[in-house]
């Protein structure tokens, strides 16, 4: 028997709802076997991130090495990057092992606020790792600082960022208006088109790792031989799904439910 793959290269959420956690879950639940690369241990709790220890860049490397000189990938997603080496090991891998997609979650910042990637990280990750990206899944605070502007605050400003980002180098954007009023609308754009995908927002506090989890819905479709506008699709649904049946757990932000989609719990 055989099974599409995904190698999430991203750092440890010790609470479960973010980070390699969501990324594996999300992946199982969408039938596709997920390998991993820990870039960081975190640690945090729905409330906060307490602390944060890095892993050296050469184990990140020997990490995904391991996994893809053995097992292969069809596609790789990244979630947390810790700075510029960790970025350097990640550009050398896709140059090594050339998938067939490589879906960037810009993890700039935890949505309790802490800043997850330094300034010069961003820098390299912008110059190196956008080019070899073939769909980059930013939020608008992490768009902004990309393009170091004002964050959109309309569908037309929404339009105008992706163009921006496109030129940065990546095939595809997914830029994601969750921290925009209204409905929940998601952005793509290949340069081509663009397809919003909107969801009615969900009046909930339970998101801790709606980022994480979306991005990895995506490429687990990715790697089951999705294009990407179906891949993004089938993530809306399951993100909305996740977010709409999320857990009530910890005192700040709840986890999603990575259930939710499977189980199809509206149809109860
Ligand atoms: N309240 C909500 N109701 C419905 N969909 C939502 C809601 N909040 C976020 N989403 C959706 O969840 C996905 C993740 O978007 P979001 O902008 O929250 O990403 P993120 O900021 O990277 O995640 P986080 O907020 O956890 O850092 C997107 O598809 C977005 O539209
Ligand atoms: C290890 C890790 N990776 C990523 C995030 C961002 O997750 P989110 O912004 O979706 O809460 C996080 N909090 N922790």
């Amino acid at each position: 028997m055989t099974i599409p793959v995904v190698l999430s290269i991203a750092g440890s959420d010790s609470g479960g709802g973010a980070g390699i956690q969501a990324d594996l879950k999300t992946c199982q639940e969408l039938g596709v076997f997920a390998t991993s690369a820990i870039t960081a241990i975190t640690a945090q709790n729905t409330v906060g991130v307490h602390q944060v220890k890095a892993i050296e860049p050469e184990m990140v490397y020997a990490q995904a090495d391991a996994v893809l000189a053995d097992i292969g990938a069809n596609v790789i997603k990244t979630g947390m990057l810790v700075g510029e080496g960790q970025i350097k090991v990640v550009s050398q891998l896709i140059d090594k092992y050339t998938p067939a997609e490589v879906v960037v979650d810009p993890v700039i910042s935890s949505t309790s606020g802490t800043q997850l990637l330094t300034n010069e990280g961003l820098a390299v990750l912008r110059k190196q790792l956008l080019p070899k990206t073939t769909l980059l899944t930013p939020n608008l605070p992490e768009a902004a600082l990309l393009l170091n502007q004002k964050e959109p605050k309309t569908i037309a400003e929404m339009k105008e960022f992706a163009i921006q980002l496109h030129q940065l180098g990546p095939r595809a954007i997914v830029l994601k208006g969750g921290h925009l009023e209204g409905d929940a609308v998601d952005l793509f754009y290949d340069g081509r088109e663009f397809i919003p995908f909107s969801a009615a927002r969900i009046k909930a506090t339970h998101t801790h790792g709606t980022g994480c989890t979306f991005a990895a819905a995506i490429a687990a479709e990715l790697a089951k031989g999705s294009n990407r506008v179906n891949a993004v699709r089938v993530a809306k649904a399951f993100i909305t799904k996740a977010i709409k049946y999320g857990f009530e757990l910890g005192e700040g932000k709840g986890p999603t439910n990575h259930a939710a989609y499977r189980q199809q719990l509206d149809k109860e």
